[in-house]
C-alpha cells in the first residue's frame, strides 16, 4: 500500500499552484532538473486541474498534498493523483485512501501519532514540521522504536541540510517548497526552478 515509487530521485518539490495554466511549463522545468515527482498541494482552487495535467501529459508520478478529508482523497484521485500526503494524522483520510487503493503518507509529528499510523496500516509517514522537530536527529530517535517506518521528512529542508536528511537510512524522500517557490511561479522563473533541481538532484546522488 505504501510502496511509492518516489520517482527515484528521492526529492518531491512541495507545490502550491496559483494556476493551473503553469503546470506543464513546470513539470517541463522539474523533469528537466531531474526531478521525477510532484506534490500538488490542495491549498489552491488550480490544485486539481493541475494534477489532472500533469497526470496526463507528464511522466512525472504526481501526489496530491494538504489532503484533509475523505472527499478530497476522491477528487485527487479522479483528477490523476498516484498517491496523497497529508500534513498530519487523519484515521478517515488514510482508511479511505485503502478503500480506493491509493497510496497514503499521512503526516506524524509525534511518537503517539507514529503509533497511530502503525495501527492504521501505514509504514511510509511525512514527517511534519522536519526541521522544527530536530530534523535528521529526530528522525533518528523515532527509527529506534519504530525501525520499520519509512520517513519523509518536509518542512525547512533546503539545499544546505539536504544531504543530512538523505543520509538517515530511514529517510526514504524529502519534500520541500523550494524548488519550485511561490515567487519563481509567480515570475515565471522556470529556468531556476531546473537549475534548482539539478542542484538537488546532484545533492541526492552523491
Ligand atoms: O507547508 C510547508 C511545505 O509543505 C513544505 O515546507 P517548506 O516550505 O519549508 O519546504
Ligand atoms: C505539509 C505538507 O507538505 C502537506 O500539506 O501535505
Amino acid at each position: 500500500m505504501n510502496d511509492v515509487q518516489l520517482g527515484g530521485t528521492r526529492i518531491i518539490p512541495v507545490v502550491a499552484l496559483p494556476d493551473a495554466g503553469l503546470a506543464l511549463d513546470l513539470g517541463q522545468a522539474l523533469w528537466a532538473g531531474g526531478i521525477r515527482t510532484i506534490e500538488i498541494t490542495l491549498r489552491t482552487p488550480a490544485a486539481l486541474a493541475a494534477i489532472a495535467t500533469l497526470a496526463e501529459q507528464s511522466d512525472l508520478l504526481v501526489g496530491a498534498g494538504t489532503v484533509l478529508t475523505a472527499e478530497q482523497v476522491e477528487l485527487a484521485v479522479e483528477a490523476g493523483a498516484k498517491y496523497i500526503l497529508s500534513p498530519g494524522f487523519s484515521s478517515t483520510v488514510v482508511r479511505r485512501c485503502q478503500e480506493v487503493g491509493v497510496p497514503v503518507i499521512p503526516g506524524i509529528a509525534t511518537a503517539t501519532e507514529l503509533q497511530a499510523a502503525l495501527e492504521a496500516g501505514v509504514t511510509t509517514v511525512k514527517f511534519f514540521p522536519a526541521e522544527q522537530l530536530g530534523g535528521p536527529a529526530g528522525i533518528r530517535a523515532l527509527s529506534g522504536p519504530f525501525g520499520q517506518v519509512k520517513f519523509v521528512p518536509t518542512g525547512g529542508v533546503s539545499l544546505a541540510n539536504l544531504a543530512g536528511y538523505l543520509a538517515e537510512p530511514a529517510v526514504l524522500a524529502v519534500g520541500a517548497s523550494w524548488l519550485a517557490a511561490p515567487d519563481l511561479l509567480a515570475s515565471g522563473d522556470f529556468a531556476e526552478i531546473t537549475r534548482r533541481s539539478t542542484a538537488a538532484v546532484e545533492v541526492a546522488a552523491r
